[in-house]
């Protein structure tokens, strides 16, 4: 048993649960006895094409108390914010900065966790399952007698402010900020919340989520497996009168059917194909000692592998706290220009290239070749620091999502939302040359 309630643990594993109700439930030797126990159906959940080799091949058996095909059909209904058209706007290179993105007060406007989705960029085309998009989910209630699930790709949910107790055809997670978790294609989910809360959401199209290699590392280190977190069967076997919404993205845009009972109603399930939770307290930080600022790659969670080797669709890397410890180095972020996009976000606390204006709940995106690193303050600074080792970043955790693809930010994200920082472009105006043509580099061979 897991802090926080009931999980089984590891990444990937084949797991087996049935609510401790119902013993028994899980049918022995087979996935479709004529008549399941307890009389209850049997579903397949495919989150891999059924042909996938063994190491990607992902499925789960779900038996239930009724399938889920129990619904009326489905009705388009508004889309709120969701959007995955990346041309709504022209095209802008330049870094960009967002202020917090405000929560609406529930006194106003009650907003759940769907009505609160809205997309800030992304790349690439859903139906052909290839892409991403990012959204920031705003709201301040629950989700009363409606799920959601997403035909179009997963979901790994950042939550920054406020808790979110998410139950799914698994069993139920409760998640707090600085952790997070993963629904995949296809799961219904319905989130509670309890207070004004914030979050961001890396989604993407026709991949999963792995754990990188760790190639000269070993076989232990960044996310270990055993710290992914599974729930338990949990089922409730509610009707509901006037009937229960189920909401599908598909395509983009949102669905919605009715049906009479909640959907919560899975006795016990088997199979490799389930949502997970982490916390990123346990993230086992690997960095240099000697000299050198490594890379950001060295701080990877997860990673969603594009079909080129080494290419991610999407990586989710964070900041931990740790110790910073190299010698004749400049130890923040180097100055750079990347030909992946860099989307940031603000968990608590500050990030270490910058003290001031990136703040907890807001976002930076510096796409593809734009350059960008350590504001100026940061820079006079860090050159002049005494190299003692130092805590980096405690209490903080900031943490980007890296995209091989070049990503479009919608009309909400540059036009709408009203929480773009105009003026992040002066955190580097203040730069000067500090170039002295008679002086040696004093750490150099030379
Ligand atoms: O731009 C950023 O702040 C993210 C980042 C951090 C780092 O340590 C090295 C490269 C990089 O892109
Ligand atoms: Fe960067």
């Amino acid at each position: 048993m897991a802090k926080g309630g009931k999980y089984i643990s590891g990444f990937g594993n084949e797991c087996a649960s049935e609510d401790p109700r119902c013993p028994g439930s899980l049918p022995e030797g087979q996935n479709n006895p004529q008549v399941c126990p307890y009389n209850l159906y049997a579903e397949q959940l495919s989150g891999s094409a059924f042909t996938c080799p063994r190491s990607t091949n992902k499925r789960s058996w779900l038996y239930r108390i009724l399938p889920s095909v129990s619904h009326k059909p489905f009705e388009s209904i508004d889309r709120g914010h969701i959007t995955h058209n990346w041309d709504e706007v022209g095209s802008d290179p330049n870094q960009l900065r967002w202020k917090p993105f405000e929560i609406p007060k529930a006194s106003q406007k009650k907003v759940d966790f769907v009505s609160g989705l809205h997309t800030l960029c992304g790349a690439g085309d859903i139906r052909s399952n290839n892409g991403l998009a990012i959204h920031i989910f705003l709201c301040n209630s629950s989700m009363e007698n409606r799920c959601l699930y997403n035909s179009d790709g997963d979901f790994l949910i950042v939550p920054q402010k406020g808790k979110l107790l998410i139950y799914t055809e698994f069993g139920k997670m409760l998640l707090q900020p600085n952790e997070i978790c993963v629904i995949q294609r296809g799961m219904r989910f319905s989130i509670d919340v309890f207070e004004e809360t914030r979050g961001y959401i890396l989604e993407v199209y026709g991949v999963h989520f792995e754990l990188p290699d760790l190639g000269p590392i070993g076989a232990n280190g960044l996310a270990n497996p055993r710290d992914f977190l599974i729930p338990v069967a949990w089922y409730e076997d509610r009707q509901v009168p006037g009937g229960y919404t189920v909401i599908n993205k598909y395509h983009g845009n949102l669905f919605a059917a009715k049906q009479e009972v909640s959907p919560f109603n899975v006795v016990a399930w088997h199979g490799n194909y389930t949502p997970y939770k982490y916390n990123l307290e346990n993230f086992m930080a690997i960095n240099a000692v000697a000299f050198d600022h490594a890379d950001p790659s060295i701080f990877t969670v997860l990673t969603a592998k594009s079909v080129r080797p080494g290419v991610a669709i999407a990586d989710f890397v964070i900041f931990p706290p740790r110790w910073g410890v190299a010698d004749k180095t400049f130890r923040p972020p180097y100055y750079h220009r990347n030909c992946m996009s860099e989307f940031m976000g603000l968990i608590k606390g500050h990030y270490e290239a910058k003290q001031d204006g990136f703040m907890p709940g807001g976002g930076s995106l510096h796409s593809a070749m734009t350059p960008h690193g350590p504001d100026a303050d940061c820079f006079e600074k860090a050159s002049m620091a005494k190299l003692v080792p130092e805590r980096i970043a405690d209490g903080t955790m900031a943490f980007m999502f890296e995209s091989s693809l070049s990503l479009a930010v919608t009309k909400w994200g540059l036009k709408t939302c009203s929480f773009l920082d105009e003026n992040y472009y002066k955190c580097w105006e203040p730069l000067r040359s500090h170039f002295t043509p008679k002086s040696r580099n004093p750490t150099g061979p030379n």
